[in-house]
């Protein structure tokens, strides 16, 4: 028996992308190359060779969208900003073109109702930077705080919501560790510093938001509850081990002041004892927490397995979408109880949820019928109404993705969007899961 759904009268019901994956021209009007468009270059990076030159054409059809978005009623947009369109060169001189897109976008937002909700950094680094060991230079904590003054100066009057950075997890593991995503690098000691610098620039920027900002700042992450695949010490030391390389690494330095130690021993001499200091940096206090969920993660102990010696076991009575991920919504109503129990009540927004499944349009009536996609949504609105019931301050949830988009590294193959997009000819349609949101939002989840 499902519980009665209920969403607090000023639940914020919005839809999130990020630049890379949506805007196209990433050379456009002075703006420098990021680590994706290096990445995207290299022939079997990226499946089709796929790339972000023309993606959805965000850059030149924001208007479109953001009446897609009204059309919607969306109350929020959870969007990021190139880096390397503000800062060709990742420093030094501001391109202004690059500011005047983000603040057409956000005027085109505000003038329709909708709040925007600014992602700092969301994988895209400017090349030069890279060029000077990016994420691996400690000065990148500097080079970033200079970025974030310049986007808080020009739009915090306009942005009341702003997160640093977009799942320090996955940049660092896809990244540096298993070089699956830009820069594509594999190395243990280079995923260690990389993750170090990157909470070390996210704590330099909320200390410059807090002399110049007057609104909300945080953070998002992903998280992927784990559960052992049994209950031998062997499999739970391994859960412990998942859980705290993927959750727990970002979110205790944050606010229990120390890494898990897990780390250490997972990372041996490639984790060294990080400075004092570091940490009253990394930890100051946040306005709100981000979380990204898809999917769950059954864990047994895997001894070949470099370097956390664990694998997933999958579920043969589950449902799974085109990027290989269970479908579990329990998980999400488990990560937000598990959240607050560890880190205390804390306001806490759904950033990203959503799936991919493979919907082509019908071709008789070009209606794009999406029912699996339906189906876990609907699922996660009764996990979402369950942990809002069991107490835990969520404030909102962005779907994502409002577009199909490029899905990094799988390129335009996995569609996320409840907006269908043909990307011969830009076409935007509606999926019918994009009509069910729209009544989710208009009726604040009663619909259900
Ligand atoms: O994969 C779907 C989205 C992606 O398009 C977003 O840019 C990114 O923020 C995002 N994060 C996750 C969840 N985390 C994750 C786990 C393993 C590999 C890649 C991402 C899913 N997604």
């Amino acid at each position: 028996m499902s519980k009665p759904i209920h969403f607090p009268p000023d639940f914020i019901w919005g839809s999130a992308t990020s630049a890379y994956q949506i805007e196209g021209s990433p050379l456009a009007d002075g703006a420098g190359p990021s680590i994706w468009q290096r990445f995207c270059a290299v022939p079997g990076n990226v499946r089709d060779g796929d790339n972000g030159d023309i993606a959805c054409d965000h850059y030149n059809r924001y208007k479109e969208d953001v009446a897609l978005m009204a059309r919607l009623g969306l109350k929020a947009y959870r969007f990021s900003v190139s880096w390397s369109r503000i800062l060709p060169q990742g420093r030094g001189a501001v391109n202004q073109p690059g500011l005047d897109f983000y603040s057409k976008l956000i005027d085109e937002l505000l003038a329709h109702g909708i709040e925007p909700m600014v992602t700092l950094y969301h994988w895209d680094l400017p090349a030069a930077l890279d060029d000077r060991g990016g994420w691996l230079n400690p000065d990148i904590a500097d080079w970033f705080t200079d970025y974030t003054r310049i986007l808080f100066k020009a739009f915090d009057g306009r942005v009341k919501s702003w997160a640093t950075l977009n799942e320090p997890w996955v940049v660092t593991d896809g990244g540096y560790m298993h070089g699956t995503l830009a820069p594509g690098h594999r190395n243990l000691h280079e995923a260690a510093l990389a993750s170090h610098n990157l909470m070390r620039a996210h704590g330099s920027a909320v200390q410059a938001y807090r002399e110049i900002g007057r609104h909300q700042i945080g953070i998002v992450v992903n998280i992927e509850p784990k559960y052992p695949a049994s209950q031998s010490q062997e499999d739970l030391d391994a859960t412990r081990r998942a859980d705290a390389y993927m959750n727990r690494q970002y979110l205790d330095p944050i606010f229990l002041g120390s890494y898990p130690p897990e780390l250490k021993q997972m990372f041996g001499d490639a984790w060294p004892d990080w400075p004092a200091a570091d940490f009253d940096l990394i930890g100051q206090k946040l306005d709100f927490v981000g979380i990204n969920y898809y999917t769950r993660s059954v864990v047994r102990n895997e001894p070949s397995n470099w370097p956390l010696k664990v694998a997933p076991v999958r579920q043969p009575q589950a449902t799974y979408t085109e990027t290989g991920w269970e479908v579990f919504p329990q998980g999400l109503t488990d990560t937000l109880t598990t959240f607050t129990q560890r880190y205390g009540p804390m306001p806490v927004y759904i950033m990203e949820n959503g799936s991919a499944f493979y919907d082509p349009p019908n071709a008789e009536n070009g209606r794009v019928h999406d029912p699996l996609r339906i189906d876990c949504l609907r699922k996660n609105m009764q996990a979402l109404s369950n942990a809002l019931a069991q107490g835990v301050d969520v404030r909102g949830y962005m779907v994502w993705s409002l577009l199909d988009n490029l899905e990094w590294s799988l390129g335009f193959a996995k569609r996320f969007g409840i907006v269908h997009v043909n990307f011969e000819t830009q076409q935007r349609t509606l999926k019918d899961s994009a009509y069910l949101y729209a009544d989710i939002v208009a009726s604040n989840g009663a619909c259900l």
